[in-house]
């Protein structure tokens, strides 16, 4: 059936399962976290149906928790369970589009989607590859079934994420990044209740989530260990793409068992230099580290020791005391000569250490392997956009992935197109001559662009660059090259570009407020970094925050945490470490800081503002109408100004429950 590149394994899962169809359910590799499982009978789910739906009541024991969870998140959305979701028809551009995006995606997964659609044929479903949003890229397998999966929207280019189509193996897997099935009536509608679909994400070695594989079949008679199906398929992907990506990186293999080495289980780590730059999920887990640890750890913080040989398998220890073989590929080019066995090499500027005192900006998990992605298309020169409110720490993310790209030890150029009048970021981006316009320096001036050259440039606001500027630069990026201001010989630089902007550049475009052209050159690959009023974790973000500061051995006080979690901050984190500055110079070294201390906003805030577990999506909850009266106090009733704050436009801000206030 095709899977030769994991037959070991497949017998073994074949083996353990022989109990038949209903034990697929119960698989479970060794060491690895479970998926949606339960043993619940349809009789529960059913209960739990009744329970929840029709009598409004927490059903506990019946249905997993995860599945619980998604239904009460649809519930709070508002979805209607007797009726399938409302999906408009996508056109097949849109399609051609989604699969163009994620080209190199599909054909990572060609091998393993042909046999396990294969695989479908054979049991009456289908196989499916979706991108990081759930959008369905590729679906085939049982005609049959594929027409039954088809009326209920499960077909290329629909999306089936949970906020689309409801609770699902597709959505849940993409949200809680892990391998998840769900079966008939575990669906939170209806129709679906005739699918079984077990699904896998997919993420790539710096830990990005990339989409899911998914193999669905008749809830009546679900294919057998259609889980395992999936999360093998999905190993051999992200596999093919760590070698891809990974070619002129030292590799390590590693396995408690040496004779999974070379195959995909296998665990795989690459460094460039000393430092760790990438990963699988096999080797994390043997580690016992996540992804916070690609661009933070070397070498020596993970192994005690160094290894003897590169080319045979030798032992390795862990710095937890695990025993590992491990086989290490050097690299072809070791990037700036430095092996694995080398020294230390001194802590790049911005460290990505989590929260160490005063040792660099604080990052999540998801920040941590945007970061990562991030550094991987600089160093791959892809144009990155960053978007997010003010104060959210798009420049701080750009300093980030400077450090952490290979152009960490070059030039990090930052330009705020906000801050100059339209002549003067003209003559500070691509400089000029002596004598170009009045006031010009004598010798000239290089210009930004060619500082930055051999390093990396941030446009910052870059919504705010005059279109005729924008001109200007699109040329200059498409042609290498800058000619200064009255000169006529052009330059050639060598800039890998990072944009940020509040603005909603897509939006720009359309209202030709931006250029099209530019913006599909800039933002090639976009990341959005959340305000703080949208963090699932407010909490553990104000914890990692003051983490950051010079503290003095200060605490804050319970009531203060809980205060500044239900505050909205417009200012987001820039405002936050205002607040936590400013209660640090008014308090003395080791004291507990209360809520008296706060800016006044923010110590009411408990009254006014949801409390910080709140969902930060579903409608106008408290959290955000104390977002926009804060946003709307700060910019003295100015509605515009307070949708700039804020980052959205004005007509969101009516719609969003300004008028309703009026
Ligand atoms: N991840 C972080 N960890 C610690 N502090 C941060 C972080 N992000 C932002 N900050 C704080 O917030 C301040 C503002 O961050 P930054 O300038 O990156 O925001 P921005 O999104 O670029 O804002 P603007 O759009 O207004 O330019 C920083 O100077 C820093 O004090």
């Amino acid at each position: 059936m095709g899977w030769t590149g994991y037959g070991r394994l497949w017998k073994t899962v074949a083996k353990s399962n022989r109990t038949g169809r209903g034990a697929c359910r119960i698989l479970r590799r060794k060491g690895e976290q479970t998926s949606m499982e339960s043993d619940a009978p349809r009789a529960d789910v059913l209960a739990a149906r009744h329970a929840f739906f029709g009598r409004r009541a927490t059903p506990s024991g019946l249905v997993p928790p995860a599945i619980l969870k998604s239904w009460q998140r649809c519930a709070e959305r508002g979805f209607d369970s007797h009726h399938g979701p409302l999906i408009e028809p996508e056109p097949m551009e849109r399609l051609k589009e989604h699969r163009e995006r994620n080209e190199r995606l599909l054909r990572a997964s060609r091998p393993e989607l042909a046999a396990l659609r294969r695989e479908a044929r054979d049991s009456g479903a289908i196989a499916i590859l979706t991108d990081a949003a759930g959008v369905v890229l590729d679906a085939a397998g049982d005609a049959g079934f594929a027409g039954k999966a088809a009326g209920v929207a499960l077909r290329p280019g629909v999306a089936w994420s949970e906020a689309a189509t409801g609770t699902n193996a597709i959505g849940a897997a993409l949200l809680e990044r892990r391998s998840i099935e769900v079966r008939g009536a575990e669906h939170y509608f209806e129709p679906h209740r005739i699918l079984t679909c077990a699904a896998t994400p997919i993420f790539d070695p710096y830990g990005a989530l990339l989409g899911a594989i998914d193999l669905s079949g008749p809830a009546a008679a679900p294919p057998a260990h259609a889980l395992e199906l999936t999360r093998l398929a999905v190993d051999q992907i992200e596999r093919r793409m760590f070698e891809e990506s990974l070619a002129d990186a030292e590799v390590i293999r590693l396995h408690a068992d040496p004779a999974l080495l070379g195959t995909a289980q296998e665990g795989l780590l690459a460094f460039r230099g000393s430092r760790l730059v990438a990963a699988n999920r096999h080797a994390l887990r043997l580690l016992g580290i996540d992804w916070y640890a690609l661009g933070a750890r070397s070498f020596r913080d993970l192994f005690d020791g160094a290894p003897q040989r590169f080319d045979q398998v030798s032992r390795l220890r862990s710095r937890e005391g695990v025993e590992l073989h491990a086989r290490l590929r050097p690299s072809p080019k070791p990037v700036g000569g430095v092996t694995l066995d080398a020294p230390p090499k001194p802590a790049p500027a911005a460290t990505l250490e989590p929260a160490r005192p005063e040792e660099g900006p604080a990052f999540d998990a998801v920040t941590r392997a945007d970061l990562a992605r991030a550094a991987r298309l600089v160093d791959g020169d892809v144009p990155v956009l960053i978007r997010g409110e003010t104060g959210a720490g798009k420049e701080v993310f750009a300093r980030a992935v400077h450090a952490l790209s290979r152009r960490a030890d070059r030039a990090f150029v930052a330009v705020n197109c906000a801050a100059l009048p339209e002549t003067l970021i003209e003559a500070e981006l691509f400089g000029y001559e002596e004598g170009a316009f009045t006031g010009a320096r004598r010798a000239g001036s290089k210009g930004l662009l060619r500082e930055a050259d051999g390093g990396v440039l941030l446009l910052d606001e870059i919504g705010d660059m005059p279109l005729g500027l924008q001109a200007r630069l699109l040329r200059a990026l498409q042609e290498r090259a800058v000619t200064p201001l009255g000169g006529t010989r052009p330059h050639p630089i060598d800039v890998r570009l990072v944009s940020a902007t509040h603005q909603d550049l897509a939006a720009m475009v359309a209202d030709g407020r931006f250029r099209a052209d530019l913006y599909y050159r800039i933002a090639q690959y976009a990341f959005e970094l959340p305000a703080f009023r949208q963090l699932p974790d407010r909490r553990a973000a104000l914890a990692a925050l003051w983490a950051t500061l010079p503290t003095g051995g200060r605490r804050l006080a319970p009531e203060t945490v809980e205060r500044m979690a239900a505050f909205a901050w417009p200012g987001n984190h820039r405002e936050i470490v205002g607040a936590m500055r400013a209660m640090i110079a008014l308090s003395e070294p080791g004291e507990t800081v209360g809520p008296d201390l706060l800016p006044p906003a923010a110590r009411d805030a408990g009254s006014v503002a949801a409390p910080a577990s709140a969902p930060a999506e579903g409608g106008l909850d408290a959290a955000r109408q104390a977002a926009i009266d804060a946003a709307l106090a700060a910019a003295g009733g100015n509605v515009a100004e307070a949708a700039r704050r804020l980052g959205v436009s004005r007509s969101t801000l009516y719609r969003r429950g300004l008028a309703r206030r009026r």
